[in-house]
């Protein structure tokens, strides 16, 4: 009995294919019906001899006739299109790339296994009678242990509208690097690199015009490849052993040629019966014929391609395209922010708690790292999280990690945040940045310099009160601010991070912070013309209670008091000409604002586990803050800008001054 095909788009590659189809005899093969917009199903019907034509894939997914669909559509819509059939239990055959990134490619997987169909990715050349005695030669070793792999594939191909325009297509890697990637990656067998380097240019519409490409994998094996949109390389492949060269001619995507040991040997494609848009693609007929034998065993996958590998490449080409820059709206769109927590203390479990408010398809913890690994362990069974480092280095190496939040105390965020931002991971860091101005200019330098994200996690700014604040502020609902004040206090000496220098003790950076970031916010990053402090210190040489009074330009002011050492009010307020905004207790976590006496609450969400702290799930907030900033390819955030670490860094050294706090970090 034939296998009955139905073909689901009918552009360029979809015509090939139902050429290439026509080569084989027709008790095995028969397209049935094609899918697109009715008028061009009905002409490419007519072309090809087929019986029916759909003006929609949800037609052609309802047609019981269809025992497999070929999916020859742009990549951007393999996703939609793959899901569709298969939900429909079709079994499926989708062009390459299967889909824009991995975890479109693991959607496609998981619904094919639950639906129990077959899915192929159609890498054509790996059924080319040439790729076939390519894997036997090297099954017997022909060539010895084989330690370099290399293939490129340059066409200009810019003038396609699908090649140049990012929402619509693919740039050079996923339209043509990916026939190099999956051969060398049929030659290490499936094999996971152990390094990628990517350099490449971008056109301006962010697509990727020319790449190079360098895997490292174990063993000291390696492979390369260049890939181009732009211009025409030579388009051949090379396989080199220990004891000699297996060289695929070009076109090394369709193989029809293979120099081994110097000897050629040609497995040419039969001629079509029609025109072809693309070269040798009657070599089709062999995946074609693939996909038969497979559904005739009642197989899900082909163990020439199977989904393994699929995912193996999509993986390598996330990994390249992060590299080079290339980010496709499908990358952004519905993928979770994938957190990795640096120290798994206190705050660390407060903010793993709070992530766990928002919705799991925004956020997604994915590792955490102690010194220790076994209480990186513990931290990871409590949060449900699935790896657990022993180093923060390994953390820093995790391919899967958007951003890292460091949770450890401050005199190590300097190191902490060196090592993430050096490994190019984003990060949200803990207040302070870090100990003093050198420090904090340090971790900006080097955000700077890698070009990643970087926050200082100043959560108060973004709970929904300080987002109203700023709304009235600049409605000017109370007129010209002229004072601004905060106190916070709270008796924190049972904790050895509070009273003990070398751990970053004091009342100012630990609690004073959020007081001097208040007034910094209301004040819009302006830098104060004075700052007169007083103190009292603990004979450790930290700071127990503080009283600080800021002068700003146009005889405005603030002030602010802060103790570890005592309970205060916890309050804020700023007073303008026309009216006054009060910011209850507690003013570092706000969920209730006063505006000229008119109450108004703001509660956070209630939390799955106990908290350390006072409303930690209020960091939630800042969370998704960076999420936001992320989406839209921002380094610093506009709430909590660079120049607002800076600043407040200042003031806290300044201030340090006054009271004679000397940490080791100022010595240095
Ligand atoms: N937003 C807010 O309101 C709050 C902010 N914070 C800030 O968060 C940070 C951490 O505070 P918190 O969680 O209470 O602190 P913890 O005492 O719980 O320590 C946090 C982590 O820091 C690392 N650490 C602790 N002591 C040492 C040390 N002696 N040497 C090296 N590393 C050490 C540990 O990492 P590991 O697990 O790897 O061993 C530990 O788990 C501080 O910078 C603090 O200012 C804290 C509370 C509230
Ligand atoms: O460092 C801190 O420790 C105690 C907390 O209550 C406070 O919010 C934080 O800044």
């Amino acid at each position: 009995m034939a296998t009955r095909w139905g073909i689901c788009g009918a552009g360029k590659i979809s015509d090939d294919f139902t050429v290439a189809l026509k080569t084989r005899p027709t008790e095995d093969h028969q397209v049935v019906a094609v899918a697109c917009k009715l008028e061009d199903a009905q002409e490419f019907s007519r072309k090809h001899n087929i019986s029916q034509a759909y003006g929609s894939y949800e037609e052609l997914a309802r047609d019981p006739d269809v025992d497999v669909v070929y999916v020859g559509v742009i990549h951007p819509y393999h996703l939609k299109a793959c899901k569709l059939f298969i939900n429909a239990k079709k079994n499926v055959l989708c062009e390459k790339s299967l889909a824009m990134n991995t975890k479109e490619v693991k959607e496609i997987l998981d619904s094919a296994k639950k639906n129990n169909v077959f899915l192929m990715e159609a890498a054509w050349t790996r059924f080319f009678q040439a790729s076939v005695q390519i894997r036997n030669l090297l099954s017997w070793e022909y060539i010895g242990e084989v330690k370099m792999v290399r293939a490129d594939y340059g066409v200009p191909l810019l003038h396609m509208s699908r090649s140049d325009q990012k929402d619509r297509c693919e740039g050079a890697l996923l339209g043509l690097g990916i026939c190099c990637l999956q051969f060398i990656s049929m030659v290490y067998n499936g094999e996971k690199p152990e390094s990628i380097q990517a350099s490449g240019t971008c056109l301006e519409t962010g697509v990727d015009e020319t790449l190079a490409v360098i895997l490292g994998y174990s063993k000291n094996r390696m492979a390369m490849f260049t890939c181009s949109a732009g211009v025409e390389l030579h388009s051949d492949a090379l396989i080199v052993g220990t004891k000699g060269t297996i060289q695929v001619l070009s076109p090394m995507w369709c193989p029809t040629s293979l120099v081994v040991n110097r000897k050629e040997t040609q497995q040419l494609v039969p001629e079509p019966s029609l025109s072809l848009n693309f070269t040798y693609s009657t070599g089709k007929r062999c995946e074609i014929e693939e996909v038969r034998q497979c559904l005739l065993k009642g197989r899900k996958e082909s163990p020439d391609t199977p989904q393994a590998y699929t995912l193996l490449l999509a993986e390598m080409g996330d990994e390249i395209c992060q590299q080079v820059g290339g980010v496709y709206s499908q990358d952004c769109q519905n993928m979770a922010t994938r957190w990795g927590i640096c120290g798994a203390g206190k705050i660390s479990h407060d903010f793993t708690v709070a992530l766990k408010t928002l919705p799991a398809e925004d956020h997604q913890v994915v590792a955490v790292a102690a010194r220790k690994l076994e209480d990186a362990h513990e931290f990871s069974r409590k949060h449900n999280i699935s790896k657990a480092y022993g180093s923060y280095e390994e953390l820093a190496r995790d391919p899967d990690i958007d951003v890292v939040y460091v949770g450890v105390i401050h005199p190590y965020h300097l190191k902490a945040c060196k090592l993430f931002i050096n490994a190019k991971k984003n990060v949200l860091c803990e207040k302070p940045l870090a100990m003093n101005t050198k420090e904090v200019k340090e971790i900006l330098d080097s955000a700077k310099k890698n070009d990643v994200f970087l926050m200082e996690a100043v959560w108060t700014r973004f709970f929904p009160a300080s987002v109203e604040i700023r709304k009235l502020l600049a409605e000017g609902e109370i007129g010209e601010v002229k004072m601004a004040r905060a106190d916070f206090g709270a008796p924190l000496f049972h904790v050895p991070r509070s009273d003990q220098k070398d751990l970053g003790g004091g009342a100012l950076l630990g609690l004073g912070i959020s007081c001097l970031q208040f007034i910094s916010m209301v004040y819009n990053g302006e830098k104060p013309e004075s700052i007169q402090a007083s103190g009292i210190c603990l004979e450790a040489g930290v700071d127990e209670s503080v009283a600080v009074i800021l002068q700003y330009s146009k005889n405005r002011m603030a002030m602010f008091t802060c103790s570890a050492g005592v309970h205060l009010h916890g309050e804020a307020f700023i007073a303008g000409t026309k009216g006054i905004i009060e910011v209850l207790s507690p003013m570092w976590c706000p969920i209730a604002l006063v505006v000229n006496e008119k109450v108004t609450q703001y509660p956070v969400p209630e939390p799955h586990l106990p908290l350390n702290f006072t409303y930690s799930t209020g960091m939630r907030y800042e969370a998704e803050e960076v999420r936001q900033c992320l989406l839209k390819g921002l380094k610093e955030s506009p709430v909590m800008p660079h120049a607002d670490s800076l600043l407040l860094a200042e003031m806290e050294d300044e201030i340090r001054q006054q009271l004679g706090v000397v940490y080791s970090q100022d010595c240095q």
